[in-house]
């Protein structure tokens, strides 16, 4: 190879090379104004790399008609042969240097290499495809013997209406019928086990197959359709819908259906029939694949269902998003009473188009590694009174080199006891309206006349210091949060059953009244209620950006699960959007 590469044609290009050198020539000399683009071009038909890999081109195209031949397939042994004989030579200079080379390391590496190569031994052996003549037909048929567990075939049939045969209709990727390389789609199937199917119902065929016990021998009339060899693709998909093959009236055939809950990531093997890919559960044993719908349909099926829902008493009604954005300063979802030590509730910028009924069934994701000394936000999410802030605030205590909030801007004066950057970064009002309409703020809001508001330098700040963020927004401005620059990592805090949040929050502890010095609240039952309501809204909303959600009943488990979070997501790898990472 480096021969034929350094090997440059001598006397210039060559010809069909010299002829669109010519025509470029011209082109120029047209003066077309494309200058820049024609002087790239010329570069490129010139270059030496081109010319020799034309060159390599020629030589290969010229052996083609040569039916090359290995010389031998058992190089090894006859170098073990030469050995043994020069063992029993006198032991010249160059027949030690010999036997060194045949004893090195490389030169037995590269015989059984070639020796490999000469019997194609890199090739997995599969049965040869008996073909005989159809009787009947006159037909080239294959027998294929499938051997199997207790796994099923991996492939779906049909009938053909207008012929009255059975087909392969697809063919499951590392089913049983995959793994055989011989069945394909499109191949007629004539018999199972010695059984004529010709003609019969396809559930005859599936309950003979469904009755068959160990080996299954098929003939097939091989498909007239060139059988391509199929890569499986690399794309993961996070699921944002629970899917049961069972209650699908749409799938082909349920058997073949893949179940996965929402969150699942989904390695989708197949993307050849856009309404039902082939995909396996990431992590899971199970090398078949199975059908799931494909994106385009799913949204179908999904929008069916919400006009047929309107329709029908708005059973599955629009996203109540008034509650949320007429909420009031104390961040509640329904404009509840805002409690004394509340001050602020932010809005995020042009949310509506974020809020409204989106359509999403699937995200693309990729596996994104921690980078050392650079942490992902961590974002707590949930309604008010769920436990956000007393979270945040245990995690920060517990390490507060390691955990930080964010500081807000306010456009309020600053008072004589506070330090601008310390509790506020205090700055006027139109220097505020200004970042704002730069879209500079992942949330604000006003209160009693004064601008609050987080902004999105001031996480970064925290982040390019090394420390992990912690941030309990709204859920609206999970719409600013979610970029590549920050890769947020989401949890929502979910309000456990309201028996458990009579238990743990209606009468204050005593621990909980003096605990690090806070008062704990106490709610009404009525507030119980709205907590647990408005969880249920956020979650129809917002639930497709959640990487986690952790059910916060009884305060010491949960914030030890939060710390195992943290600590995964700084040393584990996790499935983000692909357009963070690409
Ligand atoms: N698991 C729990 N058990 C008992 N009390 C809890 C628990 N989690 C939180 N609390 C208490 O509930 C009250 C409300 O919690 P917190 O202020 O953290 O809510 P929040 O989600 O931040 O909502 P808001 O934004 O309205 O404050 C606090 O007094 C807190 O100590």
């Amino acid at each position: 190879m480096p021969a034929a590469v350094n090997n440059t044609r001598q006397g210039g290009p060559e010809p069909g090379v010299q002829r669109l050198l010519k025509s470029l020539d011209q082109i120029s000399s047209r003066g077309t104004g494309k200058e820049k683009d024609l002087m790239f071009l010329r570069g490129m038909f010139q270059s030496q790399d081109l010319q020799a890999l034309l060159q390599v081109h020629h030589k290969v195209s010229s052996q083609e008609h040569l039916d090359l031949k290995p010389m031998a397939r058992n190089s090894f042994q006859i170098a073990a042969q030469v050995y043994d004989e020069l063992r029993t030579h006198p032991l010249t200079s160059e027949v030690r240097q010999l036997l060194d080379l045949l004893l090195s390391p490389h030169f037995k590496a590269l015989l059984t290499a070639q020796d490999k190569v000469a019997c194609q031994d890199y090739v997995p052996q599969l049965p040869s495809i008996p073909h005989e003549v159809d009787e009947d037909e006159n037909r080239a048929v294959k027998i294929v013997r499938i051997m199997r567990k207790n796994d099923p075939l991996g492939a779906t049939i049909r009938l053909n209406e207008e012929t009255g045969m059975i087909y392969v209709a697809r063919v499951m990727m590392g089913g049983a019928a995959d793994r055989s390389g011989s069945i394909h789609v499109g191949d007629e199937v004539h018999e199972v086990n010695g059984i004529n199917v010709r003609g019969r119902d396809p559930d005859d065929v599936v309950q003979i197959l469904a009755a068959a016990q160990g080996p299954i021998t098929l003939k097939l009339v091989p498909s007239n359709v060139d059988s391509k060899i199929y890569r499986e693709s690399r794309v993961r998909m996070r699921a944002h819908f629970n899917y049961d093959p069972f209650k699908d009236t749409l799938i082909p055939c349920r058997e073949a259906g893949l179940p996965f809950k929402k969150g699942d990531i989904l390695h989708i093997v197949d993307q050849t029939d856009l309404n039902w890919w082939q995909a396996r559960r990431e992590g899971d044993k199970n090398m078949r694949a199975g059908l799931i719908p494909g994106k385009q349909l799913q949204e179908r099926k999904e929008a069916m269902r919400r006009t047929v829902g309107t329709l029908d008493g708005g059973l599955y009604r629009e996203r109540e998003n008034k509650g949320i954005r007429s909420s009031t300063m104390n961040g509640s979802l329904d404009g509840r009473k805002a409690r004394k030590t509340k001050k602020i509730m932010y809005q995020s910028e042009n949310s509506s188009d974020f809020d409204n009924a989106e359509i999403i069934t699937y995200e693309e994701v990729e596996k994104y590694y921690p980078e050392s000394g650079r942490y992902r936000p961590i974002v707590l999410i949930g309604p008010p009174g769920a436990g956000r802030n007393e979270l945040k605030r245990r995690l920060i205590t517990s390490n507060p080199e390691h955990f930080s909030a964010t500081i807000p801007h306010t456009s309020r004066s600053k008072k004589p006891s506070e330090v601008d950057g310390k509790e506020y970064y205090f700055v006027s009002r139109t220097e505020m309206d200004r970042r704002i309409a730069e879209r500079r703020f992942v949330e604000y809001g006003e209160y009693k006349g004064n601008l609050y508001g987080t902004s999105i330098e001031s996480i970064t700040s925290a982040l390019n210091a090394g420390k992990v963020c912690v941030l309990t927004p709204h859920p609206q401005a999970l719409k600013m949060l979610r970029s590549a620059e920050l890769k947020p990592y989401v949890i929502f805090i979910k309000p456990p059953s309201i028996e458990r949040l009579r238990d743990t929050r209606l009468v204050p502890t005593t621990k909980g009244n003096t605990d690090n010095g806070m008062i704990q609240k106490t709610f009404s039952d009525e507030e119980l209620h709205e907590m647990i309501l408005n969880a249920s809204k956020i979650e129809e909303n917002y639930s497709h950006f959640f990487d986690k959600t952790i059910v916060n009943d009884e305060l010491t488990t949960v914030f030890t699960e939060l710390c195992a979070a943290v600590y995964r997501i700084e040393h584990e790898p996790q499935w983000v959007p692909i357009s963070w990472v690409r």
